[in-house]
């Protein structure tokens, strides 16, 4: 069953509990967004592909101000092909399409096109509190983060730290939220700075972005 954290609107399917929290508060966390099964496939993929050495050290910052800054950033990321995608992404793509779709015509924010990597924060590694749209990355307007853990505890560490933006939020601020297998945390990108705080063990997640025309 689908459960979304915050209030039960009575909707019917998942997108649009999603939809309805996004409008509500600009944030949705909602479990089982993809079933076990897919996220254990999903996560032997990232794995294998980690283990062949497709994984690269995660930069900050865009074109040619991009950087190697470990002390703010130390994850290692894969980019999907989303124009070729493997038949085991298949399925998340086609959902995170239709979720594009439903928040086109509830939010009317012209997203484009869903851009995504594979991250693996090995034990301690962690990402400094940051807006995922700034200057630089404009395009980036609603961010999406798919865990990929089976069984996280409280005690393993790794939340993502939800704080407080420029704008009051209606949401108790600052929120953690541990990186469950399953979950589907969506947000708009401009409005809340964000930080993962480390681990005990690997945190393995997909990462991606609806973006606009730039
Ligand atoms: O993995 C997470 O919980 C957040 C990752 C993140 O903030 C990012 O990649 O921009
Ligand atoms: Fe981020």
């Amino acid at each position: 069953m689908v459960q979304s954290l915050f209030a039960d609107n009575g909707s019917s399917n998942k997108f649009d509990r999603i939809v309805a929290d996004l409008m509500e508060t600009g944030l949705s966390v909602c479990d089982d967004f993809v079933s076990p099964l897919l996220v254990s496939s999903m996560a032997l993929e990232a794995r294998e592909l980690q283990q062949s050495g497709a994984f690269r050290h995660a930069r900050i910052g865009r074109g040619v101000s991009m950087q190697l800054r470990p002390e703010i950033r130390n994850d290692r990321i894969y980019w999907l092909d989303t124009e070729n995608p493997t038949a085991i992404q298949q399925p998340y793509l086609l959902d995170l399409e239709t979720l594009r779709q439903y928040i086109n015509r509830n939010l009317f924010l012209g997203l484009f096109e869903y851009e995504g990597h594979f991250a693996l924060y090995p034990p301690g590694a962690s990402y400094d509190i940051h807006y995922d749209r700034f200057i630089g990355a404009l395009e980036r307007v609603v961010t999406c983060i798919l865990y990929l853990n089976d069984n996280w505890q409280a005690e393993d560490g790794g939340a993502l730290n939800i704080h407080q933006g420029h704008d009051a939020s209606t949401l108790p601020l600052p929120m953690q939220i541990l990186p469950q297998g399953g979950r589907l945390v969506t947000f708009i990108s401009e409005q809340f700075p964000h930080e993962v705080l480390p681990a005990t063990r690997d945190r393995l997640s997909l990462t991606g972005w609806f973006r606009i025309r730039p």
